[in-house]
């Protein structure tokens, strides 16, 4: 078994940088379906090539490399005090090497352990089989994604949908309403996985499961392969389109497993995956502990596809070019839809940093500066210089009730994430003078390349992720969604996927 610390770090590598076939086949299905030039489909091609980037580079495909996760089956007798062991010297590794970001942090201290070990961290499962291989699965599954997965407890009551009883139609009106709850902000176009029955515990689990089956495979119990359909075709018309920007495409992929319940509960669980389903696995020999075979098809059978010919709807959209710091003038001049492509310095600040700003002052003169919802993954060279390695956007959302106090407090006056914020944020950006721009999920490749220079670095003690980075940017694209007028295109996407959830109250599968 010398090699079996070495094939679980290839595993991780592989798993981080390069998303397997079945999953690229599916966003190439979906940038198929959308309407060229749309915002939906630039999107998807940013994503595109943000994969291909990854891949190039052997660097994350998002910074947020999640909770390592995972499922191990070994014949009888295989040293399982042995492999955990190399497992956590793997993952220590890797996260040392930049494949993984340090994403460990004590729930009570907020301390971040930095190697991604710690209680709870990373998970791993082991079960016996009857074959000689020792088969080892990963999946990365994010945090932003992980806040979106949803339990309900039948019978129940819900927007849109009204009445979901203990029944097949019941469990169908529970996962169209789980893809409604997320929109964009697991970044969608998502794949979900369905647990129905079970207690609260094992009922996520079963739904986590559902993550490890192919995009492609087929359900072999009817019930519910016709619902596997059904809700793939049916959340599609819901419009919540790539991150929640609206569009034809927001599920890839809907996966629902069974299992007995106690007879007062009735539990349906979903376990949502953002576009970057960051699952590989790998069968070993036990005793070298060598990689025999990838357990899903290889990334680089499938190239991602760039985007097709722009449509008008392109050329009507404006893109504006400004240097920060920037002045109210010209935010007020920004509206919903345009495509601002910021130069300058930028600040990262996310969930730590916004707490600390409430009553404490900035360390930067933030006067008209951007702050960027952002958890970097970043390494140090020889010479001691900061360089990004991944740093696409965190959900916003988490950062509601500080952003308007924030954004008055420092002269704030653009705040990039993803996911949208809510009404209070909406108010402040309309009474001072400032635009929320929503960067896309995921492309952490992408965006990584338009920091040229780390400026510098504040509150390492809260840990890279959260720490306020100063990042000299070139050419850094995001969307206004959310504009200085009051405007809000999350508020409108939202309002009208409730109206088309609205549209599938009556019974299906009577
Ligand atoms: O933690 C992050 O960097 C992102 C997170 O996965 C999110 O989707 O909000
Ligand atoms: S930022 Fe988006 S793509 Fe990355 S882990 Fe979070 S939900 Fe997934």
């Amino acid at each position: 078994m010398q090699q079996f610390q070495q094939s679980i770090y290839d595993l991780i590598v592989e798993t981080s940088t390069n998303l397997p076939a079945d999953v690229r086949q599916a966003i190439q299905s979906a940038q198929e379906r959308e309407d060229a030039g749309t915002r939906s489909a630039i999107s998807l091609s940013t994503i595109a090539d943000n994969i291909d980037m990854a891949e190039c580079n052997v660097s994350p495909i998002c910074q947020d490399t999640g909770m390592p996760t995972f499922v191990i089956h070994c014949p009888v007798g295989a040293n399982q005090i042995v492999m955990k062991k190399q497992i956590l010297e793997a993952v220590a590794k890797a996260t040392k090497d930049s494949k993984l970001r340090s994403n460990s942090v004590d729930s009570l201290t907020g301390a971040n352990s930095g190697d991604n070990l710690g209680p709870g961290t990373p998970v791993i499962h082991f079960e016996q089989w009857e074959q000689d291989e020792i088969e080892v699965k990963l999946i990365l599954k994010g945090g932003g994604c992980e806040n979106k997965n949803i339990q309900y407890s039948l019978p129940t009551e819900l927007e849109g949908l009204g009445k979901a009883g203990r029944d097949l139609d019941g469990i169908r009106k529970c996962i169209l309403h789980a893809v409604y709850q997320a929109q964009g902000q697991g970044c969608s176009a998502g794949f979900i996985g369905v647990g129905i029955g079970g207690d609260r515990t094992s009922g996520y689990e079963l739904a986590k499961q559902q993550l490890f089956r192919r995009v492609d495979d087929e359900n072999p119990i009817e019930d519910l392969r016709k619902l596997e359909d059904y809700i793939l075709e049916t959340a599609n018309q819901l419009g919540i389109g790539t991150m929640g920007f609206g569009g034809q495409v927001s599920l890839l992929g809907c996966k629902v497993g069974v299992m007995n319940r106690l007879p007062a509960s009735f539990f349906v669980s979903v376990a949502y995956n953002c576009w970057a389903f960051r699952r590989q696995g790998v069968l070993l020999d036990p005793n070298t502990g060598g990689i025999k075979e990838w357990v899903y098809p290889n990334g680089n059978t499938v190239s991602m596809k760039k985007e097709a010919a722009a449509s008008s709807e392109t050329s009507e959209r404006r893109e504006v070019v400004l240097q920060t710091p920037v002045t109210e003038e010209q935010i007020r001049q920004l509206r919903v839809g345009d495509v601002v492509i910021i130069n300058g310095p930028m600040y990262t600040g996310r969930d730590a940093l916004h707490k600390y700003l409430m009553d404490h002052d900035a360390p930067v003169d933030l006067n008209g500066a951007a702050i960027y919802h952002c958890g970097p993954v970043m390494a140090k060279d020889e010479s001691g210089e900061w360089h990004v390695k991944a740093a696409g956007p965190t959900t916003s959302s988490r950062e509601e009730p500080y952003q308007g106090t924030i954004i008055k407090k420092f002269g704030i006056r653009m705040v990039i994430g993803k996911g949208g914020m809510g009404a209070k944020t909406l108010a402040a950006l309309q009474d001072h003078g400032a635009v929320y721009l929503n960067a896309i999920g995921g492309a952490a490749q992408y965006y990584a390349q338009c920091f040229k220079k780390v400026s510098g670095v504040d509150f390492m003690e809260f840990g890279t992720p959260e720490a306020m980075w100063h990042l000299q940017t070139e050419g850094f694209a995001a969307i206004v969604t959310m504009d200085s007028h009051g405007n809000s295109l999350h508020a409108e996407v939202d309002k009208n996927s409730l109206e088309k959830l609205a549209q599938f109250k009556e019974p299906v599968f009577a």
